[in-house]
């Protein structure tokens, strides 16, 4: 097997994009033309999940549309560069490349606009090399991890939620944002999913608001998800799963950044059950993990 030929330890399929951010020291509100400075990053929560997954030692895939102009070119790059196999990414001759764009002041996130609407309109298209044989087909489907962000439609989420391409997949499915959490409603009973929310959407998930991660993780579980993980920013987390419950506690930091903090909870969890760590040691790494991400240092 030659390096291009890699196997994958994990397929994250959804956004993958540009991540467009205009940051200022001043504080904004809607109107405001403040000087300060504009970065262009890798970003869509599917990537984020994948560079997260990338420095936790695992290879991941990376199964979402990407067009083919030059922002394409660049992303794809970047992300190869970053160890993240690109092979299979749906690249469209006709679709532009995804971006996210936001706004932010030293009062917080003003603002930000998810343009995924390639990835909306490739649909299936994306999930091609899990049919066609690549990667798995109908009859033998892909049996390894898969990350699954909730940018796909909430039609496309429910047709994997049936689909036999992933009736042997251990799903892993995290929420694009508060305002498609939404969609995930798609994937409540699956046997097998694991969804990983933050309090907030756990509440969105089951419309109404939880006190604590225990509380949203029990009673996503049952309406229906087989297994829930709810975290709480410096609040202790919850697993749920077959009505037994874990909590654990994140330590005490400094928080210098909180942007990408569940990914980094979600991407060690995974990492830490693929090297065998039992559930209660697994939950405990993840937030310690998430923990140094927030403290602003990178965890391994
Ligand atoms: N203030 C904090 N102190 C310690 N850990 C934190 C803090 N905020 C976030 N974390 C870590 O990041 C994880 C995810 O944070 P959370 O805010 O719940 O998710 P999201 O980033 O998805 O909103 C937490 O479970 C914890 O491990
Ligand atoms: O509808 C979406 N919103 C946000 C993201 C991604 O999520 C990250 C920012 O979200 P947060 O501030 O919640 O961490 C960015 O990388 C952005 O590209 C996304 O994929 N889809």
């Amino acid at each position: 097997m030659n390096f291009r030929m890699k196997q994958p330890d994990i397929l994250c399929i959804g956004s993958f994009l540009w991540d467009i951010i205009g940051r200022s020291s001043s504080s904004m509100r809607a109107g405001s033309d403040v000087p300060g400075r504009i970065t262009r990053l890798p970003g869509g929560v599917a990537m984020n999940i994948a560079m997260t997954l990338n420095n936790f030692g695992l290879t991941p895939a990376a199964l979402s549309a990407v067009g083919r102009d030059l922002e394409g070119d660049e992303l794809v790059g970047e992300a190869a560069r970053l160890g993240i196999i690109t092979d299979y990414v749906y690249r469209s001759e006709d679709l532009p490349t995804d971006s996210y764009m936001a706004i932010e002041g030293a009062n917080g996130l003003i603002a930000a606009i998810a343009d995924a609407h390639s990835l909306e309109q490739a649909g299936t298209k994306i999930l091609r090399p899990m049919s066609d044989g690549t990667l798995g087909s109908e009859t033998t489907p892909w049996s390894g991890l898969v990350a699954l962000d909730g940018n796909l439609t909430r039609d496309l989420l429910a047709d994997i939620a049936t689909s036999p391409l992933f009736a042997a997949s251990d799903l892993r499915v995290a929420p694009a944002s508060p305002g498609k959490a939404e969609r995930l409603l798609a994937l409540v009973g699956h046997p097998s999913a694991t969804l990983y929310v933050n309090l907030e959407e756990a509440g969105l998930l089951c419309q109404t608001t939880f006190k604590t991660a225990q509380d949203g993780a029990k009673a996503l579980t049952e309406r229906g998800v087989h297994r829930a993980l709810v975290t709480d920013g410096g609040n202790p987390a919850a697993e749920c799963l077959n009505g037994d419950i874990l909590t654990a506690q994140p330590p005490e930091v400094l928080v210098t950044r909180v942007t990408g903090a569940g990914d980094t909870f979600m991407a060690a969890h995974i990492a830490s059950e693929i090297q065998g760590m039992p559930r209660q040691a697994a939950l405990e790494r993840a937030l310690n993990a998430a923990a140094t991400y927030v403290s602003g240092e990178t965890p391994s």
